[in-house]
C-alpha cells in the first residue's frame, strides 16, 4: 500500500563522516504520508546520526534528502523547522526555568500586532498562552493546569508532552522524535504513546527512534533497520516478531529478502 504513495522524506545513499568514523554509509529512508515509521538499530548503528541529517542538525558528506519531491539541503535546525519538519530530541531542549507557554514558543515567540510588537518586539504573551493551552487541550494535556507554571515543576512525562504538544503544533509536515519514552515511567510512556497516536490521527507522518520494542510493535505501522550506518530492511510489525526484529539489528539474523524501497 504504502509503496503507492510517494514518501514525504525521503533520502538516498547518505553519507556521514567524523573523522575516521562513517556513521551513515550510503543510507536510504523512506517516510510515507501519515505513517508512524518507527527507526531501530544497535548502538551505534547510526540512528541519530540519520536523524540529524533529516532534521537539519548535521550536513551530509553525499547523497540526496526529499521532502515532498523537493531537494532539500537543511545547514540549521531552524530552517527545517521553517520547512515544517519538527524534532523531539532526547534531550528535550526545553528551558527548565521558563513557563510552559513560553517554552512552546521558544525560537518563534509572537510579536505584539501594531507599533509595540513592530518596533520594540513587544512579545504577545496572552495570544502566546491562549494558543498553548489550545494545544496542549487539543492532545488531551490539559492535566498540565497552568500554563505559566515553570517547566522545571513538571514530571517527566509531562515534559514530553509539552515537547510533544510543541512539536505537533508547529510541525506542519514531519514530526520526529527520538526515544520520547527512554527516561519515562509506565505510566508516562503510556501517556506519551497515546500522544504519538492523537499527533498520528490528526495525519502527520511520524518518525519515531526508539529501543524498546513493545513500544515500537505497538505504534510503528512499519520499522525501519538500522544497521552499521544503513537501512538493513523495512518490516512490518505484524509479518515478525520482537525477538526476529532484534535479530536482525544485531545480525544474529538475516533479513527478509531485498529491501523492496532501495530501488523507488
Ligand atoms: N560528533 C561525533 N563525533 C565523532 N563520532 C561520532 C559523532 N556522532 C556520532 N559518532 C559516531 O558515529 C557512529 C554512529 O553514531 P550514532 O549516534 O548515529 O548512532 P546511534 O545508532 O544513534 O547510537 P545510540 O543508539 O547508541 O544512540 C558511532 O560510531 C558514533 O561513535
Amino acid at each position: 500500500m504504502s509503496n503507492m504513495q510517494k514518501p514525504v522524506l525521503k533520502a538516498r545513499g547518505i553519507v556521514k563522516r567524523y573523522g575516521r568514523v562513517t556513521a551513515l554509509d550510503h543510507a536510504d529512508f523512506d517516510l510515507y504520508p501519515g505513517e508512524i515509521l518507527a527507526v531501530i538499530g544497535d548502538n551505534g548503528a547510526g540512528k541519530s546520526s540519520l536523524i540529524k541529517a533529516l532534521s537539519g542538525a548535521i550536513t551530509i558528506d553525499e547523497g540526496s534528502i526529499e521532502l515532498d519531491g523537493e531537494p532539500i539541503g537543511f545547514t540549521s535546525p531552524m530552517e527545517a523547522r521553517e520547512a515544517g519538519i519538527e524534532t523531539v530530541y532526547q534531550n528535550l531542549a526545553l528551558s527548565p526555568a521558563l513557563s510552559i507557554a513560553d517554552n512552546m514558543f521558544m525560537g518563534r515567540e509572537l510579536r505584539k500586532k501594531g507599533f509595540m510588537g513592530k518596533y520594540f518586539g513587544a512579545l504577545d504573551h496572552k495570544e502566546m498562552q491562549r494558543l498553548a493551552r489550545e494545544k496542549l487541550s487539543e492532545l488531551g494535556l490539559m492535566t498540565i493546569q497552568n500554563i505559566n507554571q515553570a517547566v522545571e515543576t513538571l514530571s517527566g512525562g509531562q515534559r514530553q508532552g509539552v515537547a510533544v504538544a510543541r512539536a505537533a503544533a508547529f510541525g506542519s509536515r514531519v514530526v520526529i522524535m527520538d526515544e520520547p519514552t527512554a527516561a519515562l515511567g509506565v505510566k508516562e510512556s503510556r501517556r506519551v504513546l497515546d500522544l504519538i497516536a492523537d499527533v498520528k490521527a490528526r495525519g502527520m507522518p511520524i518518525v519515531l527512534i526508539s529501543h524498546n520494542m513493545p513500544h515500537v510493535f505497538e505504534v510503528a505501522d512499519r520499522i525501519h533497520v538500522h544497521r552499521l550506518g544503513k537501512r538493513l530492511c523495512t518490516i512490518k510489525p505484524d509479518d515478525y516478531s520482537m525477538s526476529d526484529a532484534v535479530a536482525f539489528m544485531t545480525g544474529a539474523k538475516e533479513p527478509p529478502g531485498v529491501d523492496t524501497e532501495a530501488a523507488a
